[in-house]
């Protein structure tokens, strides 16, 4: 695991956004498992700068985001298909067909999964995985449970998740309490993962994932096992890494 110390949210997402396009430039069909949230967006906004000035092409990248919430549709401005379009796929000249995100209001949960599985199956597994991390240790919408999901699955949301979330919302009445997320197995299955982390409400199950105990009370946990996972984060998430690491502060270190 390697440990990139950045100093701002800016810095995180420029470096994030360089390792999404040095994959991109090595193989241009790269299957991407992206995630939405506040954490990301910067990346997405450095993607895109670079999708107009220097050429970085996605017309033959396939994606998958991790989840969805259940009950809102693709035009409701709080889905993560809104989100997505809004702050990426409209703006980068990407195919709509490669495009994947679990739909909002499926007709047969089951189903949705099982087929959202098999998508990503058929497209030969996440090449680089995107992850934020949610305050209570969550990666998706995987929430911390007695047992990890493996598969996409249909999750109640906590209430903490609820919480943390209702700021997008105009009332925590309105946050959805149940979302469909990709499941560990396949998070764990992709070649690459990228964690993003910045802000000090992320510090404490930042410290949980990467030097506590594996156990699915902090789903991010399991990725202590993964062999290939880049975390980039940023001063205020950091300040409990960097206590543990003995106050390694360098930019760029790795742990
Ligand atoms: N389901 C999403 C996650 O994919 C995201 O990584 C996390 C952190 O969100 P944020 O980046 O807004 O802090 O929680 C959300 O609930």
């Amino acid at each position: 695991m390697r440990i990139v110390f950045t100093k701002d949210y800016e810095e995180m997402s420029l470096h994030a956004a360089k390792i999404v396009a040095g994959q991109l430039y090595l193989k241009p069909n790269s299957v991407l498992g992206l995630a939405t949230g506040s954490t990301p967006l910067a990346m997405y906004r450095e993607l895109i700068r670079m999708n107009r000035e220097n050429g970085l092409d996605f017309s033959e990248t396939v994606t998958f985001n991790l989840d969805e919430y259940i009950g809102l549709g693709q035009e409701d401005e709080n889905s993560y298909y809104y989100y997505m379009y809004h702050n990426f796929f409209n703006h980068i000249n990407i195919r709509q067909s490669n495009i994947h995100i679990p739909s909002g209001l499926p007709e047969n949960v089951e189903e949705e999964c099982q087929k959202y599985d098999d998508l990503i199956a058929q497209s030969g597994g996440i090449d680089l995985q995107i992850l934020g991390i949610g305050q209570n240790g969550h990666i998706g919408f995987n929430e911390p449970d007695i047992k990890f999901e493996a598969t996409t699955h249909m999750v109640k949301l906590d209430d903490d998740t609820i919480k943390a979330n209702a700021r997008f919302f105009a009332t925590v009445e309105e946050v959805p309490i149940h979302a469909l997320s990709m499941g560990i197995k396949t998070i764990m299955h992709a070649r690459k993962i990228l964690l993003l982390a910045n802000g000090a409400a992320k510090a404490e199950a930042l410290f949980r994932t990467l030097y506590g105990g594996i156990t699915p009370e902090t789903p991010a946990s399991i990725l202590q096992l993964h062999q290939d996972v880049t975390v980039i984060v940023e001063e205020e998430a950091a300040r409990l890494l960097r206590r543990n690491l003995n106050d390694r502060t360098s930019i760029g270190c790795t742990a």
